[in-house]
């Protein structure tokens, strides 16, 4: 369904509460698989972390897991070790096209058993579990982290524990971090060091415990483009955010505040507020927050500011190319968007164009990023119901802070 957002101003102040994130609830209901001792609260309501919820309780031998690549990759590792099961792991169209040879190819060096049902090196793939006692493996880390965090998820579960090294520039390293933190705060023991990282086999009882769920920063980040392109003053807070987050999306802090977004934390919330600001281009890599890619390059086409972002190469394999997508929607709205296989530079624009219609290619970070833009001018934002692969309440939210939507 399409929605046709209004041209609006949004609340002078306001709050949102939004659900826990995607990245966190789909690794802890991972580990909580292994380890039922452990209790989870503000669990994502994402479609991803459904699937995942799902997944892991069902009891067929195909499962489907549409469009959600953490639970793909984290999956084919789970059920590498489930001992005498056999399940085909299948997706969308799109997750068929994206690349999970070098994952398998380090869990078969471990010992695992798992073939290829269409192409060679993408889903579905069909899994048979066995007991897995190798420890050493190898494998390139500059094309996704979540082949490496799908390891180390089930490293403490494998009968001599897990030693990677990984080849090449890391990518996304903040996520291999957060399963790294994760791991620790369940009593799993880990080391990373220079690009090594090593997981202990756990031997002992892990102690139960309720592990809370920090909310969605990539989530957050369409408030902060909000914010950046509101009036001077206005205000929004949302929970439940923490200063010392495991999510690297958390670096929205630092960089809205060039565009004159504050972030103030508080009992678990924060409060953005729009302070007046002297706008400059924007210079920035983003190979460790690849998910704000899309969120930054819109505030910055609605500011009227160029921007350079590099380290961007992951982007061609998520739920869409998103750097093609991000230069044709752009485009279409008057703007001038020169992209690499890795990098985006935008021209600064002096006029959006009206009644635009977005494509949003099930891409949920599409549809969220072009959103901000009707504080601008009115446009279209085609299968807007593609938010609920991480943020099923989004327009809702939108509404309650004076978002105007026909849907
Ligand atoms: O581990 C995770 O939870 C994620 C890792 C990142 O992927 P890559 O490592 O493939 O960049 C990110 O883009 C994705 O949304 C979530
Ligand atoms: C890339 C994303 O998700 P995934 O890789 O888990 O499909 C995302 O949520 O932006």
């Amino acid at each position: 369904m399409h929605f046709t957002l209004h041209k609006t101003d949004i609340a002078k102040q306001s709050s949102i509460n939004i659900t826990g994130s995607k990245s966190e609830s789909n690794r802890l209901l991972l580990l909580q698989a292994l380890y039922p001792q452990f209790l989870l609260e503000n669990i994502s309501n994402s479609d991803d972390s459904n699937l995942m919820t799902n997944a892991l309780i069902s009891t067929s031998n195909v499962i489907d897991i549409h469009h959600a690549g953490t639970a793909m990759r984290f999956l084919t590792a789970f059920f590498s070790i489930q001992e005498g099961r056999e399940v085909t792991l299948t997706g969308s169209k799109r997750m068929k096209e994206r690349p999970i040879q070098i994952l398998v190819e380090a869990l078969q060096e471990l010992g695992a058993d798992i073939a290829y049902v269409e192409n060679a090196g993408y889903p579905p793939i069909k899994i048979t579990g066995k007991k897995i006692t190798k420890n050493k493996v190898s494998l390139k880390a500059n094309v996704s982290s979540q082949y490496i965090s799908a390891l180390l998820l089930i490293a403490s579960k494998l009968e001599n524990g897990l030693q990677l090294t990984l080849e090449g520039e890391i990518t996304s390293v903040p996520y291999i971090k957060m399963t790294l933190s994760l791991l620790e705060e369940i009593g799993v023991q880990t080391d990373f060091f220079g690009n090594v990282i090593t997981v202990k086999p756990n031997k002992n009882v892990l102690e139960p415990k309720t592990l809370v769920v920090e909310s969605d920063w990539s989530s957050a980040s369409y408030y902060f483009s909000l914010l950046a392109i509101s009036d001077v003053g206005t205000e929004i807070t949302i929970s439940s955010y923490k200063e010392n987050s495991l999510q690297g999306d958390s670096v929205l802090v630092d960089i809205y505040k060039h565009f004159g977004v504050s972030s103030t934390f508080s009992n678990n919330q924060l409060t953005l507020k729009k302070e007046p600001v002297r706008l400059q281009p924007l210079k920035l890599d983003l190979k460790n927050a690849p998910d704000i890619a899309q969120t930054i390059a819109v505030t910055c086409f609605a500011l009227g500011i160029s921007c350079d972002l590099t380290g961007l190469h992951t982007l061609k394999i998520k739920e869409t190319d998103r750097l093609v997508a991000l230069k044709t929607e752009i485009e279409k709205l008057g703007g001038e968007v020169a992209i690499t296989n890795e990098s985006l530079h935008l021209s600064p624009a002096n006029t959006i164009k009206e009644n635009i219609s977005i494509a949003t290619y099930n891409d949920h970070r599409m549809a969220m990023a072009f959103a901000p833009l009707a504080l601008k001018t009115s446009l279209i934002i085609e299968d807007a119901a593609v938010v609920s692969k991480s943020y099923p309440t989004f327009w809702d939210d939108l509404e309650s802070i004076g978002f105007k939507i026909t849907k």
